[in-house]
């Protein structure tokens, strides 16, 4: 294994390799601010000076990530000098351990080599036997794509209809218009960073298609404060939000916008991946409600029609002789449907296991997944849905993190498994393949290093993220 040591100045470190010798012809007024702010910031993690990490931190959150010329994270510098103080500090300002050098070590990696055992315990927590493979819990909580709420969802108002009424023509209160089940959003301009954005609409453009009977509102919630202190908030309410769910025609919706390039995607699957966080997290639930009412249009018990309750979080039987008014029934409120999704580790912990299906890009492998049964616990899921797809046996399985996935409306269950045997023998009618991928394999294909030999799915994907914390916690040593 090539490990580069340590300097302590940034005028040490960039005499390490090609870029540092470039790096150091450099002279200081030639760096940038900001750039001289990353080396400041780096010299201070790999010191051990967790008072002025904190300081940098504070006054600039974006650098925590950065490598300055030396292709090592503060994070990397700080596990290889054995600064315990500074790591745990980094992890809580909620870094990413997954990073890799240009050796594609982690500072896992790092620690691990350099004999900081408290700092690689603290990095992933692995213990021995088939923990060795499988690393206990995260410091910090992942957040997945789609997962963020930046609404507060407020459910016991749904059922406050003179609440409901006063928000509906409140002034400040945000209407999202869904055609189809897919969101109005205006395409990325070049001067916006390329990010896709959802339309909002106020009363006064959307209040004629609220009185339609086949328009379906669904109250989504308020704003999360983001300063609950300030005092102007304690007065006034913050700004409701309501989905839309409309059958008129998609060119007529478009005709009330006033922004320029709306659009109804036409590619959920690869145009909603293309939102901030936030909006993601608002598209995934009001997508997921609005795909439940165009599927559920009548009761599942009788098959009478039915009529939208609680702000668009019910529908109840209009049959008054039907069960379903007896008692509570989960086919009068949204569904969401489990699926396990799982990273499985090699016995040798040095590998992992992905397959294809005939449907994806060419190249593309991603981890096995597949729905929950009914009466199924998480674990047996798992180990059912490898088997079944690749013939492997799986044995320990450990949570990791969730995702809602609006398409239609899917809850990920993000676990790590480890395999019991190796041989693989697919399920042709679901995957097309499935290999091993040693570690380094994935690391190259990941972070689109030297030759890579396939690719994953995108960041937004659970997929892609289980891979990262595998790569995370996962040593080669
Ligand atoms: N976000 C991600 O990273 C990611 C990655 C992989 C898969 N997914 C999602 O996970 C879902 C499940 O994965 P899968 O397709 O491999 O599952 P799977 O392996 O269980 O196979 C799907 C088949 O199971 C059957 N099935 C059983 N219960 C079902 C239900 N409730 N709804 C629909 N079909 C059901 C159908 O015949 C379907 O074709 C997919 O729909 C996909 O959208 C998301
Ligand atoms: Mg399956
Ligand atoms: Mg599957
Ligand atoms: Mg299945
Ligand atoms: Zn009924």
């Amino acid at each position: 294994m090539q490990l580069v040591a340590l300097y302590t100045t940034p005028e040490r470190r960039r005499r390490r390799n090609g870029t540092e010798q470039k790096a150091a012809r450099m002279t200081s007024l030639q760096m940038s601010a900001k750039e001289e702010m990353v080396e400041k910031f780096l010299d201070a993690a790999a010191r051990g000076d967790v008072v002025l990490v904190t300081a940098h931190l504070a006054q600039l959150p974006s650098v925590i990530n950065q490598t300055g010329y030396s292709g090592w994270t503060a994070l990397m510098l700080a596990a290889r000098n054995g600064h315990y103080d500074v790591v745990e500090k980094l992890l809580s300002h909620g870094c990413d351990k997954c990073l890799v050098n240009s050796s594609s070590q982690t500072a896992y990696d790092i620690a691990k080599f350099w004999g900081h055992r408290h700092i690689s315990n603290l990095l992933s927590r692995t213990d021995e036997g088939s923990q060795r493979v499988l690393p206990g819990s995260e410091v910090s909580p992942q957040e997945n794509y789609f997962s963020r709420e930046m609404l507060d969802r407020l459910s016991g108002k749904r059922t406050d209809k003179t609440w409901l009424e006063s928000k509906h023509s409140d002034p400040d209160t945000v209407y999202l218009m869904f055609s189809k089940l897919n969101p109005m959003v205006s395409m990325p301009q070049e001067d916006d960073g390329g990010e896709t954005k959802l339309c909002r609409f106020r009363y006064e453009a959307v209040k004629d298609l609220l009185q339609k009977p086949a328009t379906v509102l669904i109250f989504l919630g308020v704003e999360k404060r983001k300063n609950p202190s300030s005092s102007s908030d304690a007065v006034q309410e913050p700004p409701a939000w309501f989905a839309i769910g409309s059958d008129e025609d998609a060119v007529e919706l478009l005709k009330r916008c006033r922004e320029k390039n709306c659009c109804f995607p036409k590619s959920p699957h690869r145009d909603l991946l293309k939102l901030n966080e936030e909006e993601a997290g608002v598209v995934a639930q009001a997508r997921s409600v609005l795909s439940w009412h165009s599927r559920y249009s009548f009761c599942p018990t009788c098959g009478s029609s039915t009529s939208l309750e609680e702000a668009g979080y019910k529908r109840s039987c209009l049959n008054s002789e039907c069960r379903s008014l007896q008692g509570v029934h989960n086919t009068c409120y949204p569904r969401v449907d489990p699926v396990v999704i799982m990273m499985v580790i090699h016995p040798d912990g040095n590998q992992c296991l992905l397959g294809r299906k005939k449907m994806f890009p060419p190249g593309m492998f991603s981890c096995l997944a597949g729905f929950v049964e009914p009466g199924e616990s998480l674990e047996e899921a798992v180990r059912r849905e490898v088997e079944e797809e690749s013939g492997v046996k799986v044995g320990p399985v450990h949570y990791v993190s969730c995702q809602p996935w609006p398409m239609p409306s899917s809850l990920m269950m993000g676990c790590l498994a480890v395999a019991m045997s190796t041989d693989i023998s697919v399920d042709e009618s679901e995957i097309e393949e499935a290999r091993w991928f040693p570690r380094q394999q994935v690391i190259d294909s990941m972070f689109k290093g030297s030759r890579p030999t396939f690719s994953v799915p995108p960041r937004q994907t659970i997929a892609h993220q289980l891979i990262r914390h595998w790569i995370g916690i996962n040593s080669n040593l």
